[in-house]
């Protein structure tokens, strides 16, 4: 049995809540602590969980996820160290913040305090998240062993450094919105050629959970799975080459390039705001 606190109960705290309901964790293993009296209500209701306060919360909980905005990340982390600070019961402090490094974490807990920062996507709420995790300077294996096992019921794990964390962020974290970008875009496009939109939704919906579901399936590589596709002087290859030559490539490069390059300055701005308190 682990005992979870959930700080924060927005989009991927409820995210995460849901994958862990759906893999079977006992909802009294569960609590959420937010800031919005019926959002807390709403999401206790919805998943059998406890709504309480920070203090309460952090007690002889055994992993603390912190879900807060990244902003609102050094805060939240200072009031989870004060709730801990006593405690003879071993919480291991969990970010899934973009942009907040370990470190940062560690200088607002007690000397010592094991922390693993994830980086989930909100494909926890169907089981099919995928996660990178690190650990702190304080955290020992078993530590990250066992956010490993927490965030395996809700999907994929692999395990990087601190180092990768921007770019995890700009592939697997935000990576979701660019597939939904997709979607909505095949749909629309298959509404300009005439179809129902519901119809263009089906197709689209159900080509991306096949082409996820091929890849997923590790035979072949995407390169080999579009060649598959792509019938010589056929329709496929036709459409390929305008997204080609649309720029699609370079368009993934640049728009990654620039969440990585986002994380890392959000990164900068709380160094910037400890530097102004210290
Ligand atoms: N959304 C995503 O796909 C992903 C998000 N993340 C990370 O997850 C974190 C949360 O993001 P997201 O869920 O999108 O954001 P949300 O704004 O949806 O959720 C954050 C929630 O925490 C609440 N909150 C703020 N301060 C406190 C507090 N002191 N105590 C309890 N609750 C509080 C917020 O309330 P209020 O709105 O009133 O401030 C809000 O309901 C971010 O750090 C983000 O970088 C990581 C990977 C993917
Ligand atoms: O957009 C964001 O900043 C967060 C982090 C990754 C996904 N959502």
């Amino acid at each position: 049995m682990t005992r979870i606190a959930v700080v924060g109960g927005g989009r991927i705290g409820e995210a995460l809540i849901a994958g862990l309901r759906e893999a079977g964790t006992p909802g009294s293993d569960i609590v959420v602590i937010e800031a919005v009296q019926a959002r807390a209500d709403e999401l206790a209701k919805k998943y059998s969980i406890l709504p309480t306060t920070l203090d309460i919360g952090c007690e002889g909980a055994d992993v603390i996820a912190i879900a807060v905005k990244p902003q609102d990340v050094p805060a939240v982390t200072e009031r989870v160290g004060d709730a801990i600070s006593d405690s003879v019961h071993e919480s291991i402090v969990v970010s899934l913040a973009a942009g907040v490094s370990t470190e940062s974490l560690e200088t607002r807990l007690s000397a010592g305090s094991p922390v693993v920062r994830v980086m989930p996507n909100t494909a926890m709420l169907v089981g099919q998240g995928v996660s990178a995790i690190c650990k702190g300077r304080f955290a020992r294996d078993e530590h990250l062993e066992q956010v490993r096992s927490i965030m395996e019921s809700v999907g994929a794990v692999v395990v990087v450094t601190e180092a990768q964390m921007d770019a995890v962020t700009a592939v697997s974290g935000s990576g979701p919105a660019y597939f939904f970008l997709l979607a909505e875009a095949l749909i629309d496009a298959g509404v300009e050629q005439g179809l129902p939109r519901d119809v263009a939704t089906t197709l689209a919906t159900g080509t991306a959970l096949g082409a996820g579901a091929m890849l997923a399936g590790g035979g072949e590589g995407p390169g080999q799975l579009r060649y598959n596709v792509s019938s010589p002087g056929g329709t496929t290859a036709a459409a390929i080459r305008r997204l080609e030559s649309g720029g699609l490539r370079a368009a993934v490069a640049d728009a990654v390039e620039a969440a990585a390059s986002r994380s890392r300055e959000m990164a900068r701005a709380v160094i910037e705001d400890d530097d102004e308190i210290d």
